[in-house]
């Protein structure tokens, strides 16, 4: 699955929507497995579209986080195996994204990957915290979520926050299938079962609580101090350009 909404691969409510169709496509279809990379030669993804956020019309906001919810139960509760090639950078929404996988590839270079929310002045849904301490050590995960700390490609090696390093975006896709090569030799059922049971404390907790997460979001985006926030942190990323 390539993701393709230039520029950056911002997650707004279309694309997500494509992701979740896309993601139904894969399992109905019975594939063994899924590469998730993007089209861009240096963004993964940007995650979530700010301009979503910002000035919302309820209804569709709602949408919108409703579908981002359902994106991770879809790829994160997958039963086929799921590898990403991450060729540039992943900030928050987009470091949630490769780390519902099961494999991470990152090409070298100057990006950068992690959760970054608490230097936007917000606190990560519970899910992107489970989802990053089923991914690197928890007491790493606290440092990292705190400190807002985004990773190079060899600190996210290191940590565990990926898997790999690649020297281009071909390399990246050859190392996942190296990766998805290993299950040949082992039966599909005991593999899906195992990774099942491995992830659902956190899919239970977003589906039992899944209602007064979409509440927390949605105060979130109602309060006029985050409001600002927003303002400003689009005007600076456009400054930036
Ligand atoms: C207690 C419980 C509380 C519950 C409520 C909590 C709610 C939490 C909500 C979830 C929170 C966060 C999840 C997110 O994913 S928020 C998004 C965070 N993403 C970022 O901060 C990344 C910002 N972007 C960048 O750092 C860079 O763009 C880049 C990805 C490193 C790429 O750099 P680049 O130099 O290649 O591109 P750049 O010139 O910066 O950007 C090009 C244009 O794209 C626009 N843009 C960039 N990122 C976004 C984005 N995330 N959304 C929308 N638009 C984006 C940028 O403004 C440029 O636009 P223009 O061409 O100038 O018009």
């Amino acid at each position: 699955m390539t993701l393709q909404r230039p520029p950056v691969n911002s997650l707004n409510l279309d694309l997500l929507k494509e992701m979740s169709k896309s993601l139904d496509e894969i399992a109905k279809n019975k594939s063994k497995a899924m590469i998730l990379t993007s089209a861009s030669p240096k963004v993964f993804s940007a995650g979530l579209d700010i301009m979503e956020m910002y000035k919302p019309d309820l209804k569709r906001v709602e949408e919108f986080w409703t579908t981002l919810q359902e994106v991770w139960f879809k790829l994160f509760g997958s039963n086929f195996i799921t590898a990403a090639a991450i060729n540039g950078h992943a900030p928050a929404g987009g470091c949630l994204l490769a780390m519902s996988c099961e494999y991470r590839v990152m090409t070298g270079g100057n990006f950068s990957i992690g959760l970054n929310e608490t230097a936007l002045g917000i606190v990560a849904p519970n899910w992107f915290m489970d989802t990053m301490t089923n991914t690197i050590p928890v007491r790493e995960a606290e440092y990292a979520l705190t400190t807002a700390r985004m990773f190079n490609v060899e600190e996210a090696l290191k940590v565990g926050l990926i898997d790999e390093v690649a020297t281009d975006k071909d390399d990246a896709i050859a190392k996942c299938k190296g990766f998805i090569g290993k299950f040949d030799r082992i039966p599909a059922l005991a593999r899906s079962i195992t990774k099942l049971k491995m992830r659902q404390a956190a899919i239970k907790r977003l589906q039992d609580g899944r209602r007064e997460d979409l509440n927390e979001f949605l105060q979130f985006v109602q309060n006029p101090k985050i409001q600002k926030s927003l303002e400003m942190y689009i005007q600076s990323l456009k400054k930036k350009a």
